[in-house]
């Protein structure tokens, strides 16, 4: 691990030089420890306690949780548009939570950011939405007219080059959001909710169009959301948040196939119904007189057709009387309900071999 030394660093304590271990150049952001307290005249809140967060280069990162769980606070870190009281955040190898002037300045250049609100200059043509943090950097303005066209034929909006924000759709606001946000061709793009005002067709196609600027220019994306179907469809890896903490983070495949903390648990089965309800159970078990086994599908790629093998091997029917699938990360997941029906020897069997190829619990009658 290389170190970089950081000179008149204000913000920690720490004397004016210190040596400060920065993370491996594989780390897009780091997030190191980081708490946030907001104090106001009478009283102080935590927004983060303890954060501490590696995200991949090249991963589309996303931050899920409930309403004031600290996910805009932690993601506004990342540009240093929030300082965190205690701790460090690192963008590209760099502390951006210890930058000031001039340095800070060129260091939010390789970071784009999105809104939930757009926040375009309603008084300008998208065009100049677009162009304008190039003026900001200097660009000479040829550079700056072929970047333009460049970003608004990504972004399939060149037929509103000179249209005004107030003219275009939802959907259309944000593609010239997320031009603006590359317009200086940043490293890494953080976005705010920023399909939480649009429709779900909309909402598909800004996603879609956020996989391409990841897929096409590498570039990483940490966002926010509170609606879990958007990390499902887009996300890499995924932390939840709560109370100002993370209390989980992996990849979003294990996260949302085996969810490990109550909080993501119940995020999780309020959008994806491979579970049965109580009730739903209590049905299968009054209208089904077999043995019932919950089988997981949690190995995506298993090719065993291990239903009709058990039927055919042990002379057992096999009927699936409940199911769920899901896909996450372009995988599958789900679970299904079986009621097996045989001699219960064989049935006792069957559940022994089928638990040779996958995760099987037998579901009591009650
Ligand atoms: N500038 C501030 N001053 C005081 N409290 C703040 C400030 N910004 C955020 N907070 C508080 O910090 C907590 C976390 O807010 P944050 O916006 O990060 O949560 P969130 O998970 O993004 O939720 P939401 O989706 O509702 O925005 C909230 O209780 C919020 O009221």
């Amino acid at each position: 691990m290389t170190s970089i030394l950081i000179r008149g660093r204000e913000t920690s304590g720490l004397p004016a030089t210190a040596t400060v271990k920065a993370p491996p150049v594989t780390t897009a952001i780091e997030f190191r420890d980081v708490s946030k307290t907001f104090v106001t005249r009478r009283t102080s809140f935590s927004a983060l306690t303890n954060v501490s967060l590696s995200i991949p280069r090249g991963d589309i990162f996303g931050i899920v949780g409930y309403s004031g769980a600290g996910k805009s606070t932690l993601l506004r870190t990342v540009n240093a548009l929030e300082r965190p009281t205690s701790g460090s955040v690192f963008v590209n190898g760099h502390e951006i939570s210890a930058l000031r002037g001039r340095a800070l300045y060129q260091a939010r250049q390789r970071i784009g950011m999105i809104f939930q609100q757009f926040n375009l200059l309603q008084s300008r043509t998208v065009f100049a939405n677009i162009a304008y943090p190039l003026a900001l950097a200097g660009v000479a303005k040829p550079e700056v007219v072929d970047r333009v066209e460049e970003l608004l034929e990504f972004v399939g909006l060149s037929d509103k080059a000179f249209a005004y924000p107030s003219r275009l759709s939802g959907g259309q606001k944000q593609r010239v959001g997320i031009a603006r946000a590359l317009a200086n061709r940043p490293d890494v793009l953080i976005s705010d909710e920023a399909t939480s005002a649009l429709d779900p067709d909309t909402t598909a196609e800004v996603l879609e169009l956020l996989k391409r600027t990841n897929a096409e220019y590498g570039i990483t994306i940490a966002l926010v959301t509170h609606e879990i179907d958007v990390v499902r469809s887009i996300a890499d890896r995924v932390a939840v948040m709560e109370r100002g903490e993370v209390v989980e983070h992996g990849t979003a495949y294990r996260v949302f196939s085996r969810p490990e903390h109550p909080t993501t648990r119940r995020f999780v089965s309020s959008v994806l119904q491979h579970v049965p309800s109580d009730e739903t159970l209590d049905r299968i078990r009054r209208t089904h007189s077999g043995r019932l086994v919950q089988i997981a599908i949690d190995n995506p790629d298993a090719s065993d057709p291990y239903l009709s093998r058990i039927s055919r091997e042990h002379g057992v029917d096999a009927t699936v009387v409940f199911g769920g699938v899901s896909e996450i990360a372009a995988k599958l997941f789900g679970s299904l309900i079986v009621e097996l029906s045989g001699d219960d020897r064989a049935v006792d069997a069957a559940i022994r071999d089928l638990a040779r190829t996958v995760s099987v619990t037998e579901v009591p009658h009650g």
